[in-house]
């Protein structure tokens, strides 16, 4: 819907209404050309003003309209009626100008912006391009190479950085429509042909073939298989290189090569899920729409190590005062410079003041008496950690919040020392703690809804992706992961190499393979943890029984190289070999082949092919499987939780939705006959064994996994 006003008697005032964005719906288009077509056959009116209503602009093109016929008339064509209209047409920008909300502003003759906006054409995030004749404006406006960093990265830019590269006119501090209503009037009679971007030359840029080779090999390399910024990069090469028609005859050929792709459809779901994990369920009942959040006004942080460091960073990068908690000296000064210079360099990129007065630093935990929520950061370690709970119940003033940043161990068992277990969750962030997206909200039988509510603002307010997951042993990511490793482990001990297994997992997308990851985060650290488990075993027993711990299938192989000291890129040693201890390329390492090679000799095992596929088949499907374990124990809500878990924080390529989508993507039967076929070649592994929930859902035909969610109560209630 757009609503048509006159104001100062001779301006044509538009306003675009469809909350929450302005998003240009068929109901919307249809409503600028009724308006546009009236502003301009009105006699009175001399020029044109084009604003959104609840101080946002536009959003872009409606995404939820991508999934069906569109109807309605099409946004070229209006915005080149706009373009060519015979009175000046401004845009009033507040608070966004995304997609074909600023391929619409881009037909406009001028913008005016407020200094809060922000601009950009965000298409290649959601699988797509700048479809409405952005690809072929953007590049006329403010040249190539600007436009090809806009349009390839989607990043949203700043009213004042959109103002400095010429893409709007103005930029005020005060009432954006007011502003462009002015404007308007300043403007009525002029000329309008040199703001007719279309028709304007692309400006001339030396050497083209040479910036677009090198931009083509940045993009195809940070793609990592991603189809729609490669195609981006050909739109605007086509600005550059062919007439405005021509050039949009191209976009136009591109944009139907992405449409109806599966990596569009991934990107499109990661969108909307993303959003849908913010309304959070759990099984109690408890919801985000009934459960009121507490304020929190003051923080703290007992422990300062490595993660301590970042999650004290990421809550005074909010405006939170912070305690921040070290009882040993030396590590509290260390502490100290490693946090200043964090929120320094982090306010430098922000362009803002960093808030260092905003923590206050202390080798006392008195100091917490009088906060609202507490993060424990100390040593994993459950006897540590109970200590800690244990004088955090004594100090805090009732109603504290205490949360906890374990990533494996027990939530429940740490509320059981606490005289409030109502009050404590998990709040699992992931290492570096002030950069990584990703925050599991891990709630036990006992915490609150109340709990939970307040866990969730505070991560978005850190703009985290918070997704809320019960507690059991890993929680979700972790949980999932642990089959996953296994699976590769396995697959060594039956002929394939570390290099054979990265390179396919990574030319699926992820950024790093399970054994490259593994030397970077230590192997010494699962090592710990299995041996926690009780599943490791001195000496170098052979033959199948050293490979049956537990009663299940085990590999020992992580075991016997941390036993030789290799623990990956911190040792120099790991998988691979590297220059020196804590460099970071890796390189093939002979004696970890010929090791490999003895190890299977002693165990009896002989090296056979292994392809791609059955990587991926092994190494995804395991951890898909774990997946549906997870949501049929109602740990995780819905597969979007376990989506946004992978994407968000296990580097889960997002151009393939996550694996839950993934899965649904493959197809449940097909996951399910590959599980059961590997089932058979390996009964000692019971992670293979196929979830009762994916076959329940196979056996229901296979829903898709927008209706998963309603078909798992379904089960459950016949269970
Ligand atoms: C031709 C053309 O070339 C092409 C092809 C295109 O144009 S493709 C489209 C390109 N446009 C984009 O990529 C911009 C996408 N949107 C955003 O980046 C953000 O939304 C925002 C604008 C910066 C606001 O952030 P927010 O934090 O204030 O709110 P929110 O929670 O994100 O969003 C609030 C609610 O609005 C919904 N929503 C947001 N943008 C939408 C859109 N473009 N279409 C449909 N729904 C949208 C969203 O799902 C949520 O719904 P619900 O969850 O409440 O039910």
């Amino acid at each position: 819907m757009a609503e048509y006003n006159r104001v100062s008697e001779c301006v044509g005032l538009i306003t675009l209404r469809n909350p929450p964005v302005n998003a240009l719906s068929a109901a919307v288009r249809q409503g600028i050309v009724d308006t546009v077509q009236r502003a301009l056959s009105d006699p009175n009116v001399k020029s044109v003003v084009i604003c959104g209503q609840n101080g946002i602009f536009c959003g872009g093109a409606d995404i939820k309209e991508f999934g069906s016929n569109m109807t309605g008339p099409p946004l070229i064509p209006m915005i080149h009626a706009i373009e060519s209209a015979n009175k000046p047409v401004v845009a009033a920008i507040e608070g966004s100008a995304l997609g074909g909300g600023l391929e619409l502003a881009l037909g406009c003759h001028y913008r005016i912006a407020h200094s809060k906006a922000r601009l950009g054409l965000p298409e290649v995030s959601l699988g797509l391009l700048p479809a409405a004749g952005g690809s072929q404006r953007l590049p006329r406006l403010i040249g190539v190479p600007a436009a090809l960093n806009l349009i390839t990265t989607g990043r949203h830019v700043t009213a004042a950085e959109a103002l400095q590269l010429g893409i709007v006119d103005q930029v005020t501090d005060h009432n954006t429509v007011a502003a462009a209503v002015k404007f308007a009037l300043s403007v009525a009679g002029r000329s309008l042909d040199p703001r007719r971007i279309s028709t304007h030359p692309c400006p001339q840029q030396p050497d083209l073939d040479a910036l677009f080779e090198e931009v083509m090999q940045k993009v195809r390399q940070s793609a990592r298989g991603a189809i729609a910024p490669i195609a981006c990069v050909q739109a605007v090469r086509a600005a550059a290189t062919l007439p405005y028609a021509q050039g949009m005859e191209r976009e136009r050929e591109l944009m139907a090569t992405l449409f109806t792709s599966g990596q569009a459809r991934a990107l499109q779901y990661c969108f909307f899920a993303e959003r849908a994990v913010g309304r959070w369920r759990m099984p109690s009942g408890a919801r985000w729409d009934t459960s009121k959040p507490r304020p929190v006004h003051k923080a703290a942080v007992i422990g300062l190590g490595t993660m301590g460091r970042g999650i004290t960073v990421a809550l005074a990068q909010t405006g939170l005062s912070v305690i921040a908690v070290e009882t040993q000296e030396k590590q509290l000064m260390e502490a100290k410079q490693a946090i200043s210079g964090m929120l320094e360099r982090g306010a430098k990129r922000r362009g803002v003041a960093p808030a260092l007065d905003g923590v206050i630093y202390s080798q006392n935990i008195q100091a917490v008496a009088d906060v609202d929520l507490v993060i424990e950061a100390v040593f994993e370690d459950i006897a540590l950690k109970t200590k800690v709970f244990q004088q955090l119940s004594a100090v805090c003033k009732p109603g504290t919040l205490l949360c906890t940043n374990t990533s494996a161990l027990d939530v429940d068992q740490l509320a059981s020392e606490t005289p409030n277990p109502e009050l404590v969750v998990g709040m699992h962030f992931f290492a570096p703690a002030h950069v990584m997206k990703l925050l599991e909200v891990v709630y036990g039988p006992r915490s609150s809804p109340q709990a939970v509510a307040t866990a969730m603002q505070l991560g978005k307010k850190m703009g985290k992706a918070s997704v809320a997951v019960g507690n059991c042993r890993g929680f979700v990511g972790n949980r999932m992961l642990k089959p996953y490793i296994e699976e590769a482990f396995f697959l060594l001990e039956e002929g394939a190499t570390p290099e054979l297994v990265d390179q396919a997992l990574e030319e699926f997308g992820f950024p790093m393979g399970v054994f490259r990851m593994s030397d970077l985060s230590g192997l010494d650290v699962g090592w710990r943890v299995r041996k926690g488990d009780g599943l490791v075993e001195p000496g170098t027993a052979s033959g199948r029984s050293a490979r049956i711990r537990q009663g299940r299938r085990y590999s020992p192989l992580g075991d016997l190289l941390c036993e030789e000291g290799h623990f990956g890129q911190k040792t120099g040693r790991g998988w691979y070999q590297y220059d020196k201890p804590g460099s970071r390329v890796a390189r093939f390492d002979p004696w970890l082949h010929s090791f490999l090679g003895a190890y299977r000799a002693q165990h009896g095992l002989v090296a056979r092919r292994i392809d791609h596929q059955e990587v991926l088949e092994r190494c995804l499907y395991a951890l898909i499987n774990e997946g549906f374990h997870i949501l049929d124990d109602g740990i995780a809500a819905g597969p979007e939780d376990i989506d946004v878990i992978y994407v968000s924080g296990y580097g889960w390529p997002r151009h393939r939705g996550g694996p839950m989508f993934y899965a649904n993507m493959v197809g449940l039967a097909k996951v399910l006959e590959r599980l059961e076929h590997y089932q058979q070649l390996h009964p000692e592994v019971p992670h293979l064994q196929p979830s009762s929930l994916l076959r329940r859902l196979v056996a229901s035909g296979s829903p898709p996994i927008h209706k998963w969610g309603e078909a798992i109560k379904k089960l459950h209630s016949q269970l």
